[in-house]
């Protein structure tokens, strides 16, 4: 129950931006007993939302909103999404959620979420946001503030600050952004966690999470929640993926492009593998490929999203075509020639 004796079911809101670990630290709390009763929304900006799946085996489906971003053009969507999440529960459809996670896109700004749940007075009788958190990826945060203003805004309207991938970055990177951070946001609490791993407790309203109110209502002011030269594509193959000319595709994308790579995500078909393998890159850091048990349905395509600014679509399908046509580790060195 949030603060003060409110009946209201409160909603967390978990910020960050495209790659700091939001989807990482949701599925570590959700295995926890105190999130049992919790559900879960998710919006992904890209064509194809991954993150349903990526959150894993959880004995709840997390409801994911339509391609687009929360923060501007489906802002009518999320309060459908959680208006109907509260008459499936009051119909006795879904269990009787206690909280709700509303997990935002990394290139949301948080202030007009909140403001569409204070605006909307269905929501705003049954629903209060709980506790803003917003997690800060160690490795690009200082280059990311320069380049993204949403990024200050994530970090500015969080009640709590969680540092994620510090065992990636470079020494004295930390303790500079836990200060930066600090200045920035002096009322936040930091935490710091390592692959998704951290005292649930940062996700649960207490009385010290007073909700901005301010920024909800700045946000009805702010017509600036367009995304400029970002762009988000989807490439998908029906062919199983070889591994090998698939990871040299990607580190020669990742090599080339990585400062305009945003964010990649993708779930392959490798051939000679049951399961999926779900790959991440953030900018020119390639995240550890990872096995999920199971594909969540019987579409096995290799799908792999993209988030990226100033870069070519075509470019990053033609050399993937490229690659994948090619099996010899010559033919793909003259591929090479595709970026
Ligand atoms: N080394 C390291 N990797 C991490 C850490 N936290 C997350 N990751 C990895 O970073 C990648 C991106 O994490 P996600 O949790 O998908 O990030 P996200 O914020 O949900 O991404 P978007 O939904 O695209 O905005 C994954 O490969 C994670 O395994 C960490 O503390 N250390």
């Amino acid at each position: 129950m949030p603060p003060g004796g409110d009946a209201r079911i409160p909603v967390i809101v978990l910020t960050g931006f495209l790659g700091s670990g939001k989807t990482t630290i949701l599925r570590h709390v959700l295995r926890h007993p105190a999130f049992s009763d919790a559900a879960v929304l998710i919006n992904e900006f890209g064509e194809v939302g991954l993150d349903h799946v990526l959150v894993g085996a959880l004995d709840r489906e997390p409801v994911l909103l339509a391609s687009g971003c929360i923060c501007c053009t489906i802002r009518g969507d999320l309060s459908r999404a959680v208006r109907d999440l509260h008459d499936r529960r009051q119909r006795g459809e879904i269990p009787r959620f206690r909280r709700l996670i509303i997990e935002t896109t990394g290139l949301a700004d948080p202030a007009p979420i909140l403001s569409t749940i204070a605006a909307d007075p269905v929501i705003r009788h049954h629903f209060v946001v709980g506790v803003i958190v917003a997690t800060v990826d160690a490795v690009h945060a200082e280059a990311g503030f320069k380049r993204y203003p949403q990024m200050l805004r994530q970090v500015a309207a969080a009640d709590r600050l969680i540092v994620t991938k510090s065992d990636l970055a470079l020494e004295g990177t930390t303790p500079r952004l836990l200060r930066r951070l600090s200045a920035l946001n002096p009322q936040a609490d930091i935490a710091q966690a390592s692959h998704g791993a951290i005292d649930p407790a940062l996700l649960q309203p207490d009385d010290t999470t007073t909700p901005r109110r301010w920024i909800a209502q700045s946000a009805e002011d702010d017509p600036s929640a367009s995304h400029g030269a970002i762009r988000s594509f989807c490439l998908s193959s029906a062919d199983p993926v070889p591994w090998s000319a698939f990871g040299l595709w990607f580190s020669l994308l990742v090599h080339r492009h990585g400062g305009r790579l945003l964010r990649v995500k993708g779930l392959l078909d490798v051939a000679g593998s049951t399961s999926p393998v779900a790959i991440h890159a953030v900018q020119h850091v390639i995240h550890p490929p990872e096995h999920l048990p199971d594909w969540p349905s019987d579409d096995r395509q290799s799908r792999i999203v993209f988030i990226v600014e100033d870069l070519d679509p075509d470019l990053v399908r033609r050399s993937f075509t490229s690659f994948m046509r090619l099996s010899t580790p010559a033919s793909q060195v003259q591929a090479t020639g595709a970026f």
